[in-house]
């Protein structure tokens, strides 16, 4: 489906959405009505599944805690009042999700499916063998939420119309926001975390923060979803909690087609329409229903809905050459027995090219990780323009300035190469209150991104999706994305690994041009190259600096000859 005709099928269902009760029954209008809550509660895991990258297996704790809250709210003989009964179990639900967010978000992966599975099934059990919500048997809302106004009644939930559209407006409302959030910034950055979480830690970005943020936006619109069903059946029970039911909406989003809002809306119809199908034709309908499911994921994998450094540096040239802006001392880094870095001294001048060479397993990658907060070290200090750094991450050092690019090419590839400097420079400036704003149109990023990518001699190529370039030009992304960040202090690691003669001469020629005004650090095993365009040259073995100084001292260094010249007889 192409975006036209993508767009008027979404306003020919809206359309029949809204004049459904005109012609259907009240009991197809309550079905109507269950798809689209559900549509919300699959919108809100999309958010974590699909553009995050987070795979909840409890995200029915928190339809089921907002669902518990408004029961709970409701008097015996009288309704509670919808604007407060609202926010409140939406705020219940939210926090619940930061909580257990808190913990969760610190695992990864098959775990974290697992430890969401874990908390919610102690929220069910919270409500299913205590008598705070009725035991398993739930409770009943005797009356559904009040929306009376100091005397004004904008509409009657009890009104079967009233509530049909409420769940409407209530359903397009989260599909708004979700759009603006999605758009903006903060959006950008979770399916940045999504494709390389690590990257965007080095960017500059404290994504543990992020995720956090999403997981509870995403449990507070659950939340949403939940309070909207409590008040359309009438009662809550623990099952609204069960895995089971975080099954069904992994499964809405799974068959609408991960990160597609439309598709999550059209997951939960399925879902909905084909149990009801099922249901009437026999009592093994689960069976037609697995089968059904087996099916989609095999036809429709993608899912239903899927059919087919410039400028704001100015004041740099003017600072004097011989600053020195990162410097480690007496760095020592252990793995249990084992000495990778051993007292290293090593400084980072402006306007110098630095270039570390050591044969393999000499701890170059150790003193490059622990130089850009990858790694602690054990022992040591370092230095960023004088103040102790020791103690910063990744994220912290990337915000004061200090870049790196990584041995494997480490690249969002399926952006475009503008939306990967463009993301790099946002990290400087993130935002991510300001849901408002189109992250694709924030002019500061965007022309920062630009520069980066000229600066980096990508110029004409900002509109290539990252993965589908040559390898050279990966490479030359990566460090377009560290100039993105402003970073003063470049630390790249083997830059020109797996190059061609000609990409590499471009690389030097590149990294040549880019030391006149930042710090470099080079790791690089290709010596040629380190001799073309290092300042000064330092040389690691097992751990140790064994010799620094100028290429000329380390050419003719009697030690530097003998530790390679030992190592290579080894090899042979
Ligand atoms: N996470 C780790 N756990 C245990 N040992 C490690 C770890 N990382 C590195 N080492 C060890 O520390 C030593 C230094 O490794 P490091 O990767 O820093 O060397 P290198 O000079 O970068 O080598 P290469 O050129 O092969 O990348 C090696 O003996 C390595 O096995």
């Amino acid at each position: 489906m192409n975006s036209r005709t993508s767009t008027i099928f979404k306003l020919a269902v809206m359309a029949g959405v809204l004049a459904f009760p005109a012609f259907g029954s009240d009991f197809y209008a309550e079905m109507v009505a269950k798809v689209l809550i559900l549509a919300i509660f699959a919108m809100s895991l999309d958010l974590l599944v699909g553009f995050t990258g987070l795979v909840s297996f409890g995200h029915a704790a928190y339809f089921g805690i907002a669902a518990y809250a408004v029961a709970l709210m409701t008097p015996k003989y009288d309704p509670a009042n919808l604007w407060l009964a609202l926010p409140a179990s939406i705020l219940a639900a939210a926090a619940a999700a930061f909580v257990i967010g808190l913990f969760v978000l610190r695992t990864k992966g098959i775990y974290f499916i697992m430890v969401t599975l874990a908390f919610a099934q102690m929220a069910y059990y919270v409500f299913h063998d205590t008598p705070l919500g009725g035991g398993s048997d739930g409770i009943y809302l005797n009356f559904k939420p009040d929306a009376t106004i100091a005397g004004w009644v904008p509409f009657d939930l009890n009104e079967p119309h009233h509530l049909y559209y409420f769940v409407v407006a209530a359903m397009l409302a989260v599909y708004g926001l979700l759009k603006l959030v999605l758009r903006s910034p903060f959006g950008r950055v979770l399916v940045g975390i999504r494709s390389n979480e690590h990257r965007m830690l080095s960017l500059g970005y404290a994504t543990f923060r992020y995720k956090l943020a999403a997981f509870t936006l995403a449990g507070g619109l659950a939340g949403f979803a939940g309070f909207l069903y409590a008040v359309l059946f009438g009662f809550v029970t623990p099952e609204y909690l069960s895995w089971h039911k975080s099954g069904d909406v992994l499964l809405m989003v799974i068959l609408g087609g991960m990160g597609n809002l439309a598709g999550a809306i059209a997951g939960a119809a399925a879902l909905v329409g084909l149990q009801e199908i099922f249901t009437g034709m026999t009592k093994h309908w689960q069976l037609l229903m697995g089968l059904t499911i087996v099916a989609a994921v095999l036809f429709m994998p993608g899912g239903m809905a899927a059919t087919p450094a410039a400028s704001w540096r100015a004041s740099m040239g003017e600072r004097p050459m011989s600053e020195v802006l990162l410097a480690a001392e007496g760095m020592t880094r252990r793995f249990g027995g084992l000495l990778a870095n051993r007292d290293v001294n090593i400084q980072l001048e402006r306007g110098v090219l630095h270039a570390l060479l050591g044969p393999n397993g000499a701890g170059k990658s150790t003193c490059i990780n622990m130089l850009s907060g990858d790694l602690p070290p054990s022992e040591g200090t370092i230095r960023y323009k004088g103040e102790d750094i020791t103690a910063l991450t990744s994220y912290q050092r990337s915000k004061i300035g200090i870049g790196r690019s990584y041995q494997r090419t480490n690249i969002f590839p399926k952006f475009t190469v503008l939306e990967n400097c463009r993301l790099a420079a946002q990290s400087r400036k993130p935002r991510p209150w300001s849901l408002l704003t189109n992250a694709l149109r924030m002019p500061e990023a965007v022309e920062r991104a630009r520069a980066a990518i000229a600066e980096a001699g990508l110029s004409g190529r900002e509109d290539r999706v990252a993965g589908t370039m040559s390898h050279g030009e990966q490479r030359q992304l990566e460090i377009a994305m560290v100039l993105a960040t402003d970073a003063e202090v470049l630390l790249l690691d083997e830059p020109l690994a797996g190059m061609g003669s000609e990409e590499s001469a471009q690389m030097v020629t590149l990294l040549n041009r880019l030391k006149a005004t930042r710090a470099i650090l080079l790791v690089e095993h290709d010596m040629d190259a380190v001799f073309a365009v290092a300042d000064r040259i330092t040389v690691m073995v097992n751990g140790q600096v064994l010799e620094s100084g100028s290429p000329e001292q380390i050419r003719n260094s009697p030690d530097v000859q003998a530790a390679y010249l030992g190592h290579e007889a080894e090899h042979e």
